[in-house]
C-alpha cells in the first residue's frame, strides 16, 4: 500500500530527537568516517535520550549503517537522480523503516519527511517524500529481486546485495566456508546483534557472580556469561577488571592454548606478543597465575580422545607467568589496566625485545582485517576494503615466525585472527610451517573437544551463525625438540 502523506502545505515539524541522533549519527559516519559505536551513546548521553527513544534511535542508526549496500541499490531504482549525500542519508534511514521496522509507512515516510524539511529544507523534503513513497511501494522481500543480480547467473553478487555486505567479503566467506549451502546463515546471523558476552576472570570473579548480577551462564566457555540487557560497566566486578566484556571465541582459542601439554620441563614463561587492549591477555594471565579452575569434566576429556591425535586437552594448574606485549604503547597502556599484575611492555613482536626460545607457550592474536567481528560495528564492513590484505598477510608470516623463535622446544604457539579469509588463516600457516621443519601443526580441536562444528582441521574455525561468536581462527603449533 502506498503510504499517503500531504507534501504539499509545509508545516511545521515536530522535533523527532532519536531520528536526529540517527541522523547525525549515519550523516558523521558518511562524512568524517565516525565510528557508530562511540558517536551515538555519547549522543545520546549529551541530549538526555533515554528508555524507548534511545533504544529507537539505536535501531535506526546502527540498522541503517549495517543495510547500507541493499539501501542504495532501492533508492537508485527510486530516484530520477542522484541524492545530495545528507539526502541520501535520510532516505536510508527512511528505507530502513519502511523496509525492516515495524514503523507504520505513513509515520516512516512523514517523520523522514520532516526531518528533510527541518535539517536540509523544503525542496529536497519534496524529493524525499517521492522517492520513499515509491520505496514503501513494496516490501523487502520484493525489492530484493528487482534489485539484486540473479542469484543462478551471480550468487555471490545476489548474496551481496540481498543480505548487506561487501561483494569481496562475501566471496572471502563462501571460500572459507567451502560453497553456499550455508552462506545465507551466515549473513543474517553477521547483520543480528551480537548478545554482550562477558568473561569472569578465573581466581578474581565467577559466573556465579555474573549471574548474581542478571547475566546467565553461556553455551560453551566455562568462564562466560550472557548479559540480555543493561550496562555491563554498571557489573561490579567489571568495573574492577575481575570481569570484562569479550566474545566466547576470544575466550575458547585463549583456554585451548592454556589446555595442549607443552613436551619437557616447565610450563612456567607464557607471551602475549599482540596483547592490546588485553582481552584475551586478561583471561591468559589469570589462567596462568591461578590455573584454569574450571577444568575440564570426565566426559569432555573423554569426548576428545576420539579427536585428538596428540595428548588430550589438560586443565591448567597454575603458577606461570605471562608477559604481554604489544606495538603500540596506548594499547600495551590498556592491557597493563587489564591484567594488573603481567608484566606489560612496548615491543615490535618483528624485533623482538626477549631472548629466543624461552617461552613455553605463546599467544600471537594477530592484527588482521578483522572480518570475523563484522556484527561489533555496523559500518565495518562498507569500511574494509581488500587491498590491505597482501600486506598484513606478510605482517602476520613475520609474526608468526617470530613467535615460533619466541618459543621453546616442546612449547606452543597460538596463531589467532579473528577473520576467517583464508588469506589471513590456513594460507599463512601453512606458509610458515612449510617453510621450517621445526614446527608441527596441531588438531586444535582436540584441545576444544566440547564444540562441534570447527571445521576439518587441523585449525578450529568458530562461525557466528553456527556458535553464536565472531568468526574467529585458531591454529596451534608445537616447536620441535
Ligand atoms: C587483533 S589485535 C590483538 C587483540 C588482543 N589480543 C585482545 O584479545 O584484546 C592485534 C594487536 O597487534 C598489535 N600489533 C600490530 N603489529 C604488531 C607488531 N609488529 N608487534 C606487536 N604488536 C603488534 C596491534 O597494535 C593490536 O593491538
Amino acid at each position: 500500500m502506498t503510504p499517503r502523506v500531504d507534501s504539499r502545505r509545509p508545516r511545521k515539524p515536530a522535533r523527532d530527537h532519536a531520528r536526529n541522533a540517527a541522523f547525525d549519527v549515519v550523516r558523521a559516519v558518511d562524512e568524517r568516517d565516525a565510528y557508530a559505536n562511540l558517536l551515538l551513546p555519547r549522543l545520546l548521553r549529551e541530549r538526555g535520550i533515554k528508555g524507548r527513544d534511545a533504544a529507537l534511535a539505536t535501531e535506526l542508526a546502527y540498522g541503517t549503517l549495517r543495510g547500507l549496500g541493499t539501501y542504495d541499490a532501492i533508492i537508485e531504482m527510486c530516484s530520477d537522480r542522484a541524492p545530495d549525500p545528507d539526502v541520501r542519508d535520510a532516505l536510508r534511514l527512511g528505507a530502513h523503516q519502511l523496509l525492516r521496522m515495524r514503523v507504520p509507512p505513513h509515520a516512516a515516510v512523514g517523520t523522514t519527511v520532516d526531518l528533510v524539511r527541518l535539517r536540509i529544507g523544503q525542496g529536497a523534503a519534496k524529493f524525499a517524500n517521492a522517492v520513499l513513497r515509491k520505496i514503501g511501494s513494496r516490501t523487502i522481500e520484493e525489492w530484493v529481486p528487482i534489485v539484486a543480480p540473479d542469484a543462478a547467473h551471480d550468487p555471490v553478487g545476489h548474496l551481496a546485495v540481498a543480505h548487506a555486505h561487501p561483494r569481496w567479503i562475501v566471496s572471502a566467506f563462501r571460500d572459507a566456508l567451502g560453497g553456499d549451502a550455508e552462506m545465507t546463515d551466515l549473513l543474517e546471523a553477521d547483520n543480528a546483534r551480537p548478545l554482550v558476552t562477558l568473561v569472569a576472570r578465573p581466581g578474581r570473579s565467577s559466573v556465579a557472580e555474573l549471574e548474581d548480577s542478571g547475566a546467565m551462564p553461556a553455551r560453551y566457555s566455562p568462564y562466560a556469561a550472557y548479559l540480555r540487557e543493561g550496562d555491563p560497566g554498571q557489573i561490579e566486578a567489571v568495573a574492577e577488571t575481575r570481569a570484562a566484556v569479550q566474545d566466547e571465541a576470544s575466550q575458547l582459542v585463549a583456554l585451548a592454548l592454556t589446555r595442549v601439554p607443552v613436551k619437557g620441563d616447565g610450563d612456567e614463561v607464557w607471551l602475549d606478543m599482540c596483547a592490546g587492549p588485553g582481552g584475551k591477555a586478561g583471561l591468559l594471565d589469570a589462567i596462568a597465575t591461578h590455573g584454569d579452575l574450571a577444568g575440564l569434566s570426565d566426559e569432555t576429556r573423554h569426548r576428545a580422545e576420539g579427536t585428538a591425535p596428540q595428548p588430550g586437552p589438560e586443565a591448567f594448574p597454575g603458577g606461570a607467568r605471562l608477559l604481554a606485549a604489544d606495538v603500540q604503547y596506548h594499547r600495551a597502556r590498556l592491557v597493563w589496566q587489564t591484567t594488573r599484575d603481567a608484566p606489560v611492555i612496548t615491543a615490535d613482536g618483528t624485533e623482538p625485545a626477549w631472548r629466543q626460545g624461552v617461552f613455553d607457550r605463546v599467544m600471537l592474536d594477530a592484527p588482521c582485517t578483522g572480518l570475523g567481528a563484522l556484527r561489533r560495528r555496523p559500518e565495518a564492513r562498507w569500511r574494509r576494503d581488500p587491498s590491505g590484505i597482501a600486506e598484513l598477510g606478510k605482517l602476520q608470516r613475520r609474526l608468526l615466525g617470530a613467535a615460533l623463535d619466541a618459543v621453546r622446544p616442546g612449547g606452543v604457539v597460538a596463531y589467532v585472527t579473528c577473520s576467517p579469509h583464508l588469506a589471513e588463516t590456513r594460507v599463512v600457516v601453512g606458509d610458515v610451517v612449510g617453510r621450517r621443519d621445526d614446527a608441527e601443526q596441531l588438531d586444535a580441536r582436540g584441545y576444544l573437544p566440547e564444540i562441534d562444528g570447527l571445521g576439518d582441521g587441523p585449525h578450529a574455525q568458530f562461525w557466528p551463525h553456527r556458535h553464536g561468536t565472531d568468526a574467529m581462527f585458531l591454529a596451534l603449533l608445537r616447536k620441535r625438540s
